[in-house]
């Protein structure tokens, strides 16, 4: 087994340490709090109104009294230019706040849930992009309100399809993570899974789009005031540009001022925005992986009685793909049982349906899956009746599942302790104290030589093999009576493969569960499986104990696959889709 290296500092720690270590991010702050302080401040340091008006002072000169010189109406330049940073920054913060008031939880909804609200959404948006932004602010200022600070706050909404957009993008990205799979089939709730895998990736490019739209805002409004639109008494950036412009001859030095307060506004604003997303540690959100989701629909006969250790009954079950020459059907009327204590290896080639078949029982197939079956019932429950709470009590406490790359179904960002603690807490109803000591518990069991380390590190600091020790660990953690396992030793390399499978049939006896165990390898169906189903093209063509299967395989497929697997015996041929079966032998 590989040892866990020694954890370097973690990467999540002091986001606001790290920014603060970058002397661009420092220099952004400063500027930003100097801007906003002295326009806070506006009263103290000028003892004019910005709106006052002195005919003498008109284009006056820089001076004691008037330190900024006076401008085109007699009015002091410093004070404009300090209320004017009012007027800015409440704009440009109240079109943000709009912006992601409106796009942020409409994005994370419609990424999330996809479906009808998606759908809707994405007409409204698109609407409300298509609609010119800027004649609807001069028809709200000519018709509404003269005020600045409203044709921000309609700017924001005007902005907020963009929020929206970029919101939904990449909580699409995360949602098909498999770790987010993985949180799911653990039992975690829509809510949790948002709050601790999904708000965290969209966190660094809404800082991006935020500073966007604050800078933004400050142009637009500037732009309006610029125009001559706002309320006269309403001291702007924008105005005083507009007033340096009529002088522009006469007094050039006028544009200096405002000009410079915008650009460096906009400028710190947009530089602090990339510089907080660096200390985040996400330039981009993470890696989009296309993957199985949640969901089901599909028609339940009435539950049959069962044998009393029966664990899993599937009969007729049927997934399929709509597709635009018609529907792709990847599960053809599988059906299989799984007894308590009994471990049923799933074979087949690449593209069978193996997992097709695992994910159905785990409620974990796309949305846009059609799903159908005559009978799917876990320990007497019938699964198709589930509403989703009861789905993902289920999932965490009664079925448990171990993937094919525990690397991916780990979330980066957080410590494999605080993965574990999680659903052991909620699904236990345990102190978080308790669900810790019960995983630490847990990682020692699993053969991991130091656990309170492993407990501490992060994914990337712990091996393959560690982390499918971790993931093994966080499937049996709330004693599931089943086990689902999808190649859970694929993508680990030989030495820890067998180790991992003694670990899992260990396990599966001291606890007596049933466990369907994913493969296409008939040495680890040798290894550990009681009882074998074998799938070709979406359907179960055998079934039989793993002793026959071996000793006396029926169908020909079958044989193909023995013979394409087992050592020694002749060189694999080419699979036929016509394979006929010699015999057709059901459980
Ligand atoms: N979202 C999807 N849309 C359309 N077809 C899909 C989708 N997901 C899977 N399939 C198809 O379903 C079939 C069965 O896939 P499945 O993953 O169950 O195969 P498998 O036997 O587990 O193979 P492997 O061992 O490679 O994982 C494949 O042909 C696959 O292309």
């Amino acid at each position: 087994m590989t040892a866990v290296e020694s954890p370097p500092a973690p990467q999540r720690d002091g986001v606001v340490r790290r920014a603060l270590r970058d002397p661009l991010a420092v220099g952004c702050l400063v500027v930003l709090a100097l801007l906003i302080v002295a326009s806070l401040a506006a009263p103290l340091l000028t003892g004019y109104e910005p709106d006052h008006s002195v005919m003498a002072d008109t284009l006056a000169p820089m001076s004691g009294s008037h330190p900024l010189g006076g401008d085109g109406v007699g009015r002091d330049v410093l004070s404009r230019l300090l209320y004017g940073g009012r007027t800015s920054l409440v704009g440009g913060t109240l079109a943000v706040l709009v912006a992601f008031a409106v796009g942020g939880p409409l994005g994370l909804i419609s990424g999330f849930y996809r479906g009808w609200f998606d759908a809707v959404a994405g007409w409204i948006v698109n609407v409300i992009m298509a609609v010119p932004a800027i004649i609807v602010m001069l028809v709200v200022m000519a018709a509404v309100s003269q005020d600045l600070n409203v044709a921000m706050v309609v700017l924001g909404v005007i902005m907020a399809p963009m929020v929206f957009r970029l919101i939904r993008a990449s909580v699409i990205a995360v949602r098909e993570e498999l770790y987010v799979d993985a949180a799911r089939v653990s039992g975690l709730g829509d809510g949790r899974i948002m709050r601790r895998h999904v708000l965290p990736v969209v966190i660094a490019p809404s800082l991006i789009q935020a500073t966007q739209v604050f800078a933004v805002a400050i142009g637009i409004q500037a732009g309006l005031a610029f125009l001559g639109l706002g309320k006269a008494s309403q001291a702007s950036w924008g105005a005083m540009l507009g007033d340096a412009f009529t002088n522009i001859y006469n007094a050039p030095a006028l544009l200096v001022w405002p000009g410079a307060a915008m650009g460096l506004t906009i400028l710190a604003s947009s530089l602090l925005g990339n510089a907080v997303r660096d200390a985040l540690g996400t330039a981009e959100p993470r890696v989009v992986r296309r993957r199985k989701r949640v969901e089901r629909r599909a028609v339940a006969a009435p539950v049959a009685e069962a044998p009393a250790d029966r664990l899993l009954t599937v009969a007729g079950l049927r997934v399929g793909y709509p597709k635009p020459g018609g529907d792709k059907t990847v599960v053809d009327g599988v059906s299989l049982t799984v007894a308590r204590g009994e471990v049923l290896g799933l074979v087949g080639e690449s593209g069978s349906g193996k997992s097709q078949t695992a994910f159905s029982v785990l409620g974990l197939l796309p949305n846009e899956a059609e799903v159908t079956a005559d009978r799917l019932v876990f320990d007497g429950k019938d699964l198709l009746g589930l509403d989703l709470a009861a789905l993902n009590a289920l999932r965490g406490r009664g079925i448990g599942y171990i993937p094919q790359e525990p690397m991916s179904n780990l979330d980066p960002c957080f410590r494999i302790g605080s993965q574990l603690v999680e659903p052991i807490a909620k699904h236990l109803g345990l102190s978080r104290a308790e669900a810790r000591a019960k995983a630490l518990e847990l990682l020692a069991r699993v053969g991991i030589p130091d656990p309170e380390r492993v407990f501490r590190s992060y994914p990337h600091q712990i091996s393959g093999g560690m982390a499918q020790r971790v993931l093994i660990a966080g499937a049996v953690s709330c004693d599931p009576r089943l086990l689902i396992a999808d190649e859970p030793t694929t993508a680990l390399d030989v030495t820890v493969q067998a180790e991992v499978l003694d670990l899992m049939r260990s396990l599966q006896q001291e606890r007596e569960m049933g466990m369907i165990l994913v493969t296409h390898d008939f040495g680890v169906v040798a290894d550990i499986c009681d009882r074998v189903a074998v799938m070709q093209k979406g359907r179960i063509v055998e079934t039989a104990p793993a002793r026959q299967i071996f000793a006396a395989p029926e169908h020909g497929y079958t044989r193909m696959l023995l013979d394409s697997t087992l050592e020694g015996g002749p060189a694999r041929g080419e699979l036929r889709a016509s394979d006929k079966p010699l015999k057709e032998v059901t459980s």
